[in-house]
């Protein structure tokens, strides 16, 4: 069995007497990735800051390595914890140039130096070891922040929206870098994103937290897939919620197409008007509004068209397949 390298059991932090998290459970096996998906303010930060000992807990238990590090008698210090942190804005020292950047957690003098090049060349930063962070692209500066925090081969890395700060193609990038530093690292991670792409990209594990409580953790594919309610489905983009024979069937604009209303079985189509088109680049999003009685009333259906496909004009009637509609 793999060996569990971060057990999160039952845990609350309340700021005053306001909860923020509330009997949160999660654990994270050795050598893997775990993402905590989550809106603003839903707690992921509060979360980190107390697994890395910054944040006092009120109830539960947090263990890492096997060993108790936060329940209601022990809070070790964060220093003795042997987490990484990559926080959100990077937060380097402006004054000390990459290398003593990097060097900085190394504890033990023997063997930094040569930890430091090892680091700096796994990151892709040879050229600009000796620079200081305000010489350094958003993009870099982040693989400093991620090379620190490895430095010292911390049990746990956890990483506060790492990307958030960056431009869309570079984000993107960099995401597909640090996932595969990572993995090529066999780290143990906790990354916590408000991004859903990020989340289903990296990790092995996605935990999804809404309001402080774990609302579901399972496989990428699992929490896209069968998503527990709508409000988690909808975390992962647009979600049609169509009330249809007293059920409320959710489903993906992707999942469903336009048909030829000639071509309508009943059942298996809506027919409706075309109410909204909008272009988002790679497709067209063609809103549709059924108009069948079993349909409940402001029911529409958002239909992704790929952008090659011929779109229907505003206001024609048109069918829609339904036939991936599962109830919830
Ligand atoms: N030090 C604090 N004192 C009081 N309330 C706080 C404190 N830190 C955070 N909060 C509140 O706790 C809740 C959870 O905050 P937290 O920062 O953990 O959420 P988050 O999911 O990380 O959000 P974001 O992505 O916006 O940072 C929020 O409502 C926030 O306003």
């Amino acid at each position: 069995m793999t060996e569990t390298m971060l057990n999160v059991a039952g845990v609350s932090v309340a700021y005053g007497n306001r909860t923020v998290l509330d009997d949160v459970n999660l654990t994270v096996p050795a050598g893997s990735i775990t993402a905590v998906l989550g809106p603003s303010g839903c707690g992921k930060t509060t979360l980190l800051r107390a697994i890395a000992g910054l944040e006092p807990i009120t109830a539960g238990q947090i263990s890492i390595a096997g060993e108790v590090v936060s329940d209601d008698r022990r809070q070790v210090a964060p220093e003795h914890r042997d987490v990484g942190l990559v926080p959100q804005d990077g937060a380097l020292f402006p004054h000390l140039t990459v290398r003593r950047n990097i060097g900085f957690g190394i504890r033990s003098r023997a063997g930094r130096a040569g930890r430091v090049e090892e680091m700096v060349e796994l990151v892709g930063l040879s050229d600009v070891a000796d620079r200081r962070p305000a010489k350094l692209s958003g993009g870099q500066r982040q693989r400093v922040a991620l090379a620190r925090a490895l430095a010292p081969a911390p049990s746990l890395i956890g990483l506060d929206e790492p990307f958030s700060a960056l431009d869309a193609g570079l984000r993107t990038r960099l995401r597909t870098e640090v996932g595969r530093l990572l993995r090529q690292y066999g780290a143990t991670a906790l990354l916590v994103t408000h991004d859903p792409v990020e989340a289903l990209a990296l990790a092995d594990q996605v935990v999804v937290l809404l309001d402080g409580k774990v609302r579901q953790s399972g496989t990428p594919e699992d929490v896209y897939v069968n998503p527990a309610d709508a409000r988690v489905g909808e975390l992962f983009g647009d979600l049609n919620r169509v009330a249809l024979d007293g059920q409320v069937h959710v489903v993906r604009p992707h999942e469903v197409r336009l048909a030829p209303v000639s071509a309508s079985r009943a059942g298996q189509q809506a027919v409706g008007r075309v109410a909204a088109i909008e272009f988002r680049g790679s497709y067209h999003l063609v809103v549709v509004e059924p108009s069948g009685a079993e349909f409940e009333a402001e029911t529409v259906i958002s239909v992704v068209v790929p952008a090659a496909e011929t779109v229907p004009s505003l206001g024609d009637e048109t069918a829609v397949e339904l036939a991936a509609l599962p109830p919830l």
